[in-house]
């Protein structure tokens, strides 16, 4: 389908599938309205020749002419503005789902990890109202262009020159899209601006960062930047409005000059007896209702316009979210060897560096694997690879031997499950909570005891006051909040909600957890681990900076600059003396 097509589609045909009724119900009216506002000026030129003529049952028929249309005009323009309005909202609902669902249906990060990526994500975000108008911008339009052409007809049959004034619109038109045009290309350079500022101000205004801020006296400098980059999308934005305003100010000045000269020629015709008393009334009620019309056409060509432009952010994000591969052979039903990464490299999108290079690993089915290097090394970048959330760049990752970029990522995704260290406080009830982690099971309260028990994360529960039932953070009235540390053993209840995992994640899911907790927790989590591995072949990886929890892995990689530098089990690694045997010495004595 052609860009300008797939735009239509957004902005008519998408009302019809959004609400097919109300948009039946909004079109018949508003084109019902169009058709009464321009006719009712026929029964006036009626009743002024009748008057003329004396004819008194001409006079009758003209006024009753004017009273009907003028009286079904009204009342129309009520009903279908009404009609609009529900039309509107209608569409807004459905667009959000619709957004909402193309969000997520593109299975990687990239689109919240990118800058250009995430411009257009805000873009599209700040333009939805616009686009949820759409279909009634559409209907306006097309009412907009009934009532000109009837115009047109009409004044032609006064003198068929005054058929042209319409034209006049033009200059008017073109003048309000170069405005728009300036309006839209100013936001758009300064929307990195605008977003930097708007992290500036959550920064600087919500609780999390509050302790850091005033422990570093940071707020001065924070709102000075925030001052500093607003302003300067301010100026531009101001800038672009004066430019477009003096654009649309010129397009007037020329409609206006046009409208001026037709009703001189009109007097010219009526002087000289070429016109009747009615068709002088007749044209001066339709010039009067043609700069209404054409004042309401260039709003309207302009709005269409701009939410045409406003769609390509919604057609861009389907392009991007059907590029996505979807598809693809099923996960395995269980692992029997493992995932092997042949010579597996990585870089983010939109980055030149790789963070991963000429990795060659096999992690066991069965086994549990520990990353371990120093901050930024590439532990977390190796785990969005393993999980899908990206592909590498070249290599490849292999489930027993097939290909995981031939996977569907989706039901790969149903097979992982992962705690990571930037975990969701998610404000439901406490149940909800962890039971999101498997949605299937959401309100399966049996499945949550034993994935709260797995996580060692039973007493959290247990201690809020209503249990399962009690609404968790500051969102809700009178919720619970909870510590760090608790919210996190909740994440990790979470992550042991899906029974049969091929690939379970624990991303340093601990560090809120003081050394013994962590400790006692792999403890019986592996245990379980190796135990429920002997049936699907599962691998756990967990990442973590503490050797205490990382040496009981049967698997220990070393990561360091984007390489492995070192695997095998502790002991084998102790006797290597290499990075690993560096930084455990280094922590243990740090512990006498
Ligand atoms: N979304 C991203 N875009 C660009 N670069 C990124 C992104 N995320 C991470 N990086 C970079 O990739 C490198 C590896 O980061 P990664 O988070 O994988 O390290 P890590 O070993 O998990 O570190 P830590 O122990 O601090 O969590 C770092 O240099 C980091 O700056």
């Amino acid at each position: 389908m052609t860009k300008a097509r797939r735009t239509f589609r957004v902005l008519v045909a998408d009302g019809f599938r959004a609400a097919p009724r109300p948009m039946a119900a909004a079109a018949l009216t508003t084109l019902a309205t169009a058709l009464t506002q321009i006719t009712y000026p026929v029964g006036i030129r009626t009743m002024v020749d009748a008057l003329a003529r004396r004819d008194v049952s001409a006079e009758i028929a003209g006024t009753a002419t004017v009273a009907v249309l003028f009286t079904l005009s009204w009342t129309l323009m009520i009903v279908s503005a009404g009609r609009l309005t529900a039309l509107t909202d209608e569409v807004s609902v459905w667009l959000s789902a619709r957004i909402a669902a193309l969000v997520n249906a593109v299975p990687g990060l990239e689109h919240f990890e990118r800058p250009d990526y995430l411009t257009e994500l805000e873009r599209l975000e700040k333009r939805r109202p616009m686009l949820a108008s759409g279909p009634r911008q559409a209907l306006t339009l097309a009412s907009v262009v009934v009532r000109t052409a009837g115009i047109a007809v009409l004044l032609a049959t006064v003198y068929w020159p005054l058929a042209l004034l319409p034209l006049a619109g033009l200059p008017p038109y073109l003048a309000d899209k170069r405005s728009v045009a300036l309006r839209e290309r100013a936001d758009a350079a300064v929307a990195e601006k605008r977003r930097l500022a708007g992290e500036l101000f959550e920064l600087a205004a919500t609780a999390g960062p509050a302790k850091e801020l005033r422990t570093y006296g940071l707020g001065p400098e924070l709102r000075a930047r925030h001052d500093r980059l607003s302003a300067a999308a301010r100026r531009a934005t101001v800038r672009a409005a004066s430019a477009g305003a003096l654009w649309s100010a010129l397009g007037w000045f020329l409609y206006a000059a046009a409208f001026s000269g037709a009703i001189a020629l009109i007097a010219v015709r009526a002087a000289r007896g070429d016109a009747s008393a009615g068709q002088v009334v007749l044209a001066v009620s339709l010039l009067r209702r043609a700069q209404l019309t054409v004042s309401q056409a260039s709003n309207a060509i302009g709005q269409v316009v701009t939410t045409a432009s406003a769609a390509q952010s919604l057609l861009w994000l389907e392009d991007h979210a059907a590029a996505q591969r979807s598809g693809g052979a099923p996960a395995p039903d269980r692992l029997e060897n493992g995932i092997t990464l042949e010579d597996v490299a990585f870089a983010y999108p939109g980055t030149g560096a790789p963070v991963l290079r000429g990795v060659n690993l096999t992690l066991p089915a069965g086994g549990t694997v520990a990353l371990i290097g120093e901050n930024g090394a590439g532990k977390s970048t190796l785990v969005k690879l393993l999980t899908g959330m990206y592909p590498p760049t070249s290599g490849r990752i292999l489930l027993d031997g097939a290909d995981l970029a031939d996977v569907d990522p989706a039901r790969w995704r149903a097979r992982t499950s992962a705690a990571f260290q930037d975990f969701v406080p998610w404000h439901l009830r406490a149940g909800r909570a962890v039971g999101i982690g498997d949605l299937p099971r959401l309100d399966d309260e049996d499945a949550l005891r034993t994935a709260l028990d797995r996580a060692a994360a039973a007493s959290v529960v247990d201690e809020l006051p209503a249990g399962l039932d009690t609404p968790l953070g500051k969102s809700f009235h009178g919720g619970a909040d909870l510590s760090g540390g608790q919210w996190q053993k909740l994440a990790l209840g979470r992550a042991m909600m899906r029974d049969r995992p091929l690939l379970l994640v624990l991303d340093e899911p601990t560090a809120s957890l003081d050394a013994p907790t962590e400790d006692a927790l792999f403890r019986r989590y592996l245990d379980a681990a190796r135990r429920t591995a002997a049936g699907s072949g599962a691998i756990t990886i967990l990442v973590s900076h503490r050797f205490s929890t990382v040496r009981m892995a049967d698997l220990i990689v070393v990561v360091d600059g984007g390489r492995v530098v070192q695997a095998g089990d502790h002991a084998t690694l102790l006797a290597e003396g290499g990075l690993y045997a560096e930084l455990f010495e280094l922590q243990a004595r740090a512990y006498l």
